[in-house]
């Protein structure tokens, strides 16, 4: 097992290498504590990949360092650096049946057949119900989902001090996407293995990661456990990057006591009126920041209702000063029929009108 150190990394492909564009990775820094797991998000093309192959040490970097336990990485080839890595399109040896393919590793680095037989045992156990099964075909007539599982057993199996994974159940559907997580978090906490893990799909961010790193442009621009992202992001990019559907943004005007959107005005709470500056700003609303026909609200005429009978509430998707945004109604909404709309500014996001700058954000909620 061990902590990893990434320390001001940088890398610029060939083609960057003019300055044409932003650099793969720009500086990147942060700290994983033994037994952790980070998830990494960001747009795409924004570096994650690059990111692991620079601690896998399958990219050299063009400066910075990589330290496992303290130890620089920069002169130890990927081979023997103990990392498991699992990708989209990991393949498992096709001669091989899946047990094979999980005991391969104590075959070449001549460990016991007990310990083998031993250590498949326990990961199949975690693995679930069916898993066994698996062990005994061959790849060939294993489907890409149960190819995967496979893969991701053949990892953990051969106790990696370093788990790389880059989107590694996005080809799955979504049911077996679902159970496949909690095997790997599951396998991941019981083994206690430092993982980094990139993904596209924020609730397994959530899900996985004890704590998100969300990138931009080779540049980590936060990096916290959920809660903290959400409720104080770093910037305008973090905020509405988190949260599904995502935060919307209007141009509003702080006149005194008051916030104005489009015709309506509000009066600002007293623990955020005296840190506003009056003149326009942005006010950054949630889909559950919104609160539903009280008296003063704006009118958003709803073009489209999107229910979520499993929460018992819809998506209520309009337009207010030309912002698209979604609000959270009651399941049974008519159709066409407006909502009144209020922003409950104690949970509002404020950012300046020419800046990412946060103004004032609502920090961790007192949600008991
Ligand atoms: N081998 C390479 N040669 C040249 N440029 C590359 C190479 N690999 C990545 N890049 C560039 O580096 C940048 C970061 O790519 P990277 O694959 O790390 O992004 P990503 O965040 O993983 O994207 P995605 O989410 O789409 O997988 C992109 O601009 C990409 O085009």
């Amino acid at each position: 097992m061990a902590s990893i150190e990434i320390d001001r990394i940088t890398k610029n492909f060939a083609g960057d290498a003019t300055g044409s564009g932003p650099p793969a990775l720009g500086g990147v820094s942060m700290k994983i504590a033994d037994g952790e797991t980070i998830s990494i998000v960001g747009s795409s093309g924004c570096g994650k990949s690059t990111l692991l192959k620079v601690v896998a040490g399958l990219e050299e970097a063009n400066s910075g360092r990589v330290l496992y336990n303290g130890e620089d990485m920069t002169k130890v080839s990927p081979q023997k650096r103990g990392i498991g890595m699992v990708f989209q399109d990991y393949a498992l040896y096709p001669s091989m049946k899946g047990k094979g393919n999980l005991a391969y590793y104590f075959q070449v680095n001549q460990r016991t057949e007990e310990e083998a037989t031993q250590r498949t045992k326990e990961v199949a156990e975690l693995m679930g119900v069916g898993f066994d099964q698996l062990l005994g075909q061959a790849p060939t007539t294993l489907s890409g989902g149960e190819q995967q599982r496979v893969a991701i057993a053949r990892c953990i199996v051969r106790e990696p001090q370093l788990f790389l994974m880059d989107e590694p159940i996005c080809n799955l559907d979504a049911k077996l996407r679902e159970r496949t997580r909690l095997e790997i978090k599951k396998l991941l906490k019981k083994f206690g293995i430092t993982t980094l893990y990139v993904t596209h799909d924020q609730q397994e961010a959530i899900f996985m990661g004890d704590r998100i790193a969300v990138m931009r442009d080779g540049i980590v621009e936060q990096i916290g456990a959920f809660d903290d992202l959400y409720y104080s992001p770093a910037n305008l990019f973090v905020a509405t990057f988190l949260g599904t559907p995502p935060l919307a943004v209007l141009p509003a005007t702080v006149t005194g006591p008051s916030i104005m959107v489009d015709q309506a005005s509000w009066p600002l709470p007293a623990t955020v009126r005296p840190v506003l500056p009056d003149g326009p700003i942005r006010l950054g609303v949630r889909p559950e920041g919104w609160l539903i026909g009280q008296p003063g609200g704006a009118e958003l005429p709803v073009r489209q209702l999107e229910r979520i009978p499993s929460e018992r509430v819809c998506y209520a998707h309009g337009t207010l000063a030309g912002v698209n945004l979604t609000v959270i109604a009651d399941l049974d909404h008519p159709q066409g029929r407006p909502l009144a709309i209020t922003p409950d500014l104690d949970r509002a996001y404020f950012f300046a009108a020419d800046s990412e700058k946060p103004i004032h954000v609502p920090g961790p909620l007192d949600l008991f």
